[in-house]
């Protein structure tokens, strides 16, 4: 990756590299188990979509790992510190967008990000200036035209605008969003999109975001780790997901006038052989892999119908 600022210092990682390190994490809220054993891990700069029904306990997870929520069982490590042990040094390091964040309402956008920022300046270094320029950063999330308003008066989007405003303010070393789009209109969500990949590629910022929009998560995770049934059920990138839960793409071309459709689990050697048998004739080619839609429909009902058949494996990273 990129870097447009001097490289960060290295973050603490004991374990070799990781800086989220989730072993055997297990919640149970009085009598109700939500979570019964995630294991994963986070290398930094990877960007991270955690997916999964309702109620699965992606906030929750969310929760443990920014110190706001105490695990019942497990072993958690972010930036190699114990989360509910992590003092105000490790606190600035990271930057949360919670999913729902009501208040400062009397503050006006500028004001507000001026004095948010000011906690991190103690915590800058060489490497990694703290805060962001707060002009900049209003405009690095789209809010010039609304710096002087009260936040009172913003609408939802403008107001989560803000809520990524605050989340990034202290140039986190580990992002943690809950949501972030949710209410974004399509032209935000893009703007969006586009502050992730910058800050995931100038500042090697390490992000974990939930969301329900399966294209999203296509478009702008490096990984894809799929939470449901108390535990990780799928840790991948989107075509590895895809490969391993369907194994299958579909092939359509045109022949003769005619337009076909053929599904596969080696398309290059059906194509291979479909050139081979009737070359010039083939038109309109066109190889669709199964979409993170379709493999995650087929991974939570494989689940609610009892046929998940034990443990997935986690895919091995590959960049
Ligand atoms: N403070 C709490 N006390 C008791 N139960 C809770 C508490 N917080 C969450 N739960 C329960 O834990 C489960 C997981 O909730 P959580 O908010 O983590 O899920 P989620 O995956 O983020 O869901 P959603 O996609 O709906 O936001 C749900 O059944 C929820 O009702």
């Amino acid at each position: 990756m990129t870097a447009a600022t001097a490289p960060a210092p290295a973050a603490e990682t004991p374990d070799g590299g990781a800086v989220i390190d989730v072993r055997g994490l297990r919640m149970r809220y009085g009598t109700m188990d939500v979570i019964t054993g995630v294991n994963f891990s986070v290398h930094r700069g990877e960007v991270i979509a955690l997916l999964g029904p309702n109620g699965a306990g992606k906030t929750t997870t969310i929760e443990i790992l920014e110190g706001f929520r105490i695990r019942s069982a497990g072993d958690v490590r972010v930036l190699g510190t114990e989360p509910a042990t992590g003092d105000e040094r490790w606190r600035a390091r990271l930057g949360i967008v919670l999913q729902s964040w009501r208040d400062h309402a009397r503050w006006r956008v500028r004001d507000l990000l001026d004095h948010l920022g000011r906690y991190y300046a103690p915590f800058a270094t060489p490497g990694r200036p703290r805060p962001i320029e707060t002009d900049k950063l209003i405009a690095m999330v789209g809010l010039t035209e609304h710096a002087n308003r009260r936040i009172s008066t913003l609408s939802g989007g403008q107001r989560r605008r803000l809520d990524v405003a605050i989340g990034i303010v202290g140039r986190p070393d580990v992002l943690f969003l809950d949501e972030p789009t949710a209410g974004l209109d399509p032209h935000a969500r893009h703007d969006f999109h586009d502050l992730l990949h910058r800050l995931s590629d100038f500042d090697d910022t390490t992000i974990l975001f939930t969301t329900h929009d399966l294209n999203e998560a296509e478009k702008m995770a490096d990984r894809i780790l799929i939470l449901a049934d108390g535990r990780i059920v799928a840790d991948g990138s989107a075509e590895q997901l895809a490969r391993r839960v369907s194994g299958q793409a579909e092939v359509r071309w045109s022949q003769d006038g005619e337009f076909l459709v053929h599904s596969t689990d080696d398309a290059t050697a059906f194509v291979r052989e479909l050139f081979a048998e009737h070359g010039d004739e083939i038109g309109d080619l066109e190889v669709r892999r199964t979409s993170l839609e379709d493999t995650y429909m087929a991974l939570v009902h494989r689940l609610e119908t009892g046929q998940s058949g034990g443990d997935v494996v986690p895919f091995k990273r590959t960049a």
